[in-house]
């Protein structure tokens, strides 16, 4: 049994310390050994002594009443080990054998005990062993009990220890593993450290790099600052010379249009040469209108060369550069200059310069391109409606006899609808003069322009022309003629004029009317159609003159109801009427309007006057006037006629 608690033990310990050790070292059966130990070690062991029979018999009759559980505190530290057997009188040091070693009692088997066995002495009298044996029995059951109640005690008690040992190994492997982290920790660390410090390394070397390198870049930058200055010196003193040459050249351009206007002035009404603003461009101008020619400003090509669209001097302005390696082009580009700088009208394209340098037109521009992009629709334009389609016959008519009847007898030798260009109000206006001639009287007293190489678009092109090479104003109706029924039907100008024909023949003209400009009127329809074939005849005697026609054209405008055309409605004066109508001289609406020289229409009693006041520059640009001729503007005249009718 314990000795002590295991808090007192030390190793000079020789004797028992509780009060209850020494109790049952005092009380305990003499014939007991009894063990002490404490924290494992023996302290030390009372020996079991020979009693004499009657002190046995003594013995055997004191009932040995230790109740273990009564005499230990329960919470005691002191332990009592499993105890098993009976007391007896003679306990042989032979019959008690510790089963283990105290060490070992922290195994839970209840078997591991100290064992003690009693021999059952033989009686000496038979009614004194009864009764000895009855008390020794019941002494025997008691300390069973108790035996009992200490295994289960000591077996809680192996459990706990277990339970200890378990935790300790528990918190030693933590402890173990705790290490190998540390340790793992520091080596990692290590590593962390080696590796920060060879980055430090790089880093510092790269440091050193971009350093060196921004020192580079700002020696760079300091010189390409310097280099910058200079270059804007350079660019200013540039500028500032540009600007005196641009000055100087104005004055130069003024001072010529003043000696052309003097040597005009000289030259009297017999000059044919320029009288209305026209201007010579510097090479300069066009790059600045064009963005040096970028291809965003291309608007056409054509056998002449490349049209660009530009802003030259607040206006929009159509460039058509001639092709340098064109042969034809620079005799067609003077033909061109030569017609059109000296006549004006609303139904001719206006060309407002030149620049020789580059041989390029100057034309104002026309933003619905030309008849043929419009008849085929190109870029999803709206198809023409047949009053608009009408109307553009007229002023092709109308424009066709003021060249016709000029004093200068123009032939413009190459009508089709790809040189008709329309104006924001889809006015329609003859362009392209390159092949257009002056008609020279022969001795039969006809104006005809003889070539051994007639040219132009063969669809349209006069057959008589053809195969003769002589140009007359017949040669521009037979174009014309095709031009119409080419409104009228959208088909292609080949065989067009059989085509329409066999219509007519066969009643099925309705079949071949161009639907998409809407219900065209059959009468007036037909009313085309006939015009259309009787200008296109083959022989050009047959053809009619346009004079003859006017009236059927001006009927067919009115009737469409389109002779009032939005570019003379858009601007109206205070009480409403298009100052177009307006006469400049008398302030009236026109009657009777005619164009002079000078490309403006006035109402033909005041031009008159002004004429033949012996007046010999224009009303309106004051510029000397090139001849006195007046043409009928027809097209304005119905325009007016129709606005009169509605407004009357
Ligand atoms: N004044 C203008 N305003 C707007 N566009 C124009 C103008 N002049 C020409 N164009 C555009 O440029 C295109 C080509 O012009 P044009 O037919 O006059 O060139 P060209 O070289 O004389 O052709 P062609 O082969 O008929 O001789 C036209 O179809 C039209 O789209």
């Amino acid at each position: 049994m314990g000795a002590a608690s295991d808090a007192r033990y030390s190793k000079r310990m020789s004797e028992v310390k509780s009060k209850t050790a020494k109790f049952v070292m005092e009380k305990a059966d003499p014939s007991c050994q009894i063990s002490f130990i404490c924290k494992g070690h023996l302290v030390c062991t009372i020996e079991p002594k020979l009693l004499s029979p009657r002190k046995l018999s003594q013995s055997a009759s004191m009932p040995t009443e230790i109740n273990w559980q009564n005499v230990l505190p329960r919470n005691s530290s002191f332990d009592v080990l499993n105890l098993r057997g009976s007391m007896t009188p003679e306990f042989p040091q032979s019959l008690i054998r510790p089963s283990r070693l105290p060490s070992d009692l922290l195994s839970t088997n209840s078997n591991d005990v100290f064992e003690v066995r009693s021999l059952q002495e033989p009686s000496l009298d038979s009614q004194g062993s009864t009764h000895e044996q009855d008390t020794i029995a019941g002494v025997c059951a008691k300390l069973q009990a108790a035996l009992a109640d200490v295994t289960k005690y000591g077996v809680r008690f192996n459990e706990e220890i277990c339970k200890r040992e378990k935790s300790e190994m528990n918190q030693a492997l933590l402890i173990k593993k705790d290490e190998e982290t540390i340790s793992a920790l520091i080596k990692e660390k290590q590593e962390m450290e080696f590796l920060h410090k060879q980055e430090t390394k790089m880093f510092r070397r790269q440091l050193d790099l971009l350093q060196e390198e921004n020192k580079k870049f700002k020696e760079e930058r300091d010189i390409a600052v310097k280099e910058e200055a200079l270059h804007k010196q350079k660019i200013n003193m540039v500028q500032n010379q540009l600007g005196l040459l641009q000055e100087e050249n104005k004055k130069l351009q003024k001072e010529r249009d003043n000696a052309i206007k003097e040597a005009e002035e000289l030259r009297g009404s017999a000059g044919r040469g320029s009288h209305v603003s026209f201007s010579e461009f510097l090479v300069l101008d066009l790059q600045q209108a064009t963005k040096n020619f970028s291809n965003s400003y291309k608007i056409g090509e054509g056998g002449f060369g490349s049209v660009y669209k530009g802003f030259l001097h607040n206006t929009m302005v159509a460039i058509k550069m001639l092709h340098p390696q064109s042969l034809q082009g620079k005799p067609e580009f003077e033909q061109e200059v030569a017609v059109l700088r000296t006549m004006r009208h609303p139904n001719l394209v206006t060309l407002l310069g030149i620049c020789s340098e580059k041989s390029a037109l100057i034309y104002e521009y026309l933003p619905n391109g030309s008849l043929e992009d419009r008849l085929a629709c190109q870029g999803g334009t709206p198809p023409l409606t047949w009053q608009i389609r009408t109307r553009i016959i007229g002023e092709i008519c109308c424009a066709l006899m003021f060249l016709h009847s000029h004093p200068n007898r123009i032939v413009h030798g190459n009508l089709k609808p790809e040189n008709i260009l329309l104006d924001a109000n889809l006015v329609s206006k003859l362009s392209d003069f390159g092949i257009s001639r002056l008609l020279m009287e022969t001795n039969s007293n006809t104006l005809v322009y003889h070539t051994e190489y007639p040219r132009g678009t063969f669809a349209y092109m006069d057959p008589e022309f053809l195969s003769s090479g002589e140009l007359t104003v017949k040669s521009d109706v037979y174009s014309f003629g095709i031009t119409i029924l080419r409104l009228l039907t959208g088909k292609s100008p080949i065989k067009i004029a059989a085509d329409v024909e066999d219509a007519i023949e066969t009643d099925s003209l309705h079949l071949i009317i161009d639907k998409s400009a809407g219900d065209w009127p059959f009468v007036q329809a037909e009313q085309l159609a006939n015009l259309g074939l009787r200008c296109a005849q083959v022989r050009k005697r047959k053809r009619p003159d346009l004079e003859n026609e006017w009236k059927l054209v001006e009927s067919l405008m009115q009737t469409a109801s389109l002779s009032v055309s939005p570019s003379f409605t858009s601007q109206l004066d205070d009480k409403g009427i298009p100052s177009y109508f307006m006469c400049p001289i008398f302030q009236e609406v026109m009657k009777d309007p005619h164009v002079a020289a000078d490309g403006y229409t006035y109402e033909a009693a005041a031009i008159k006057d002004w004429l033949d006041s012996g007046r010999k520059t224009s009303p309106m640009t004051n510029l000397p006037l090139s001849h006195q001729e007046l043409t009928p503007n027809y097209t304005l005249r119905c325009a007016i006629q129709a606005w009169l009718l509605k407004h009357s």
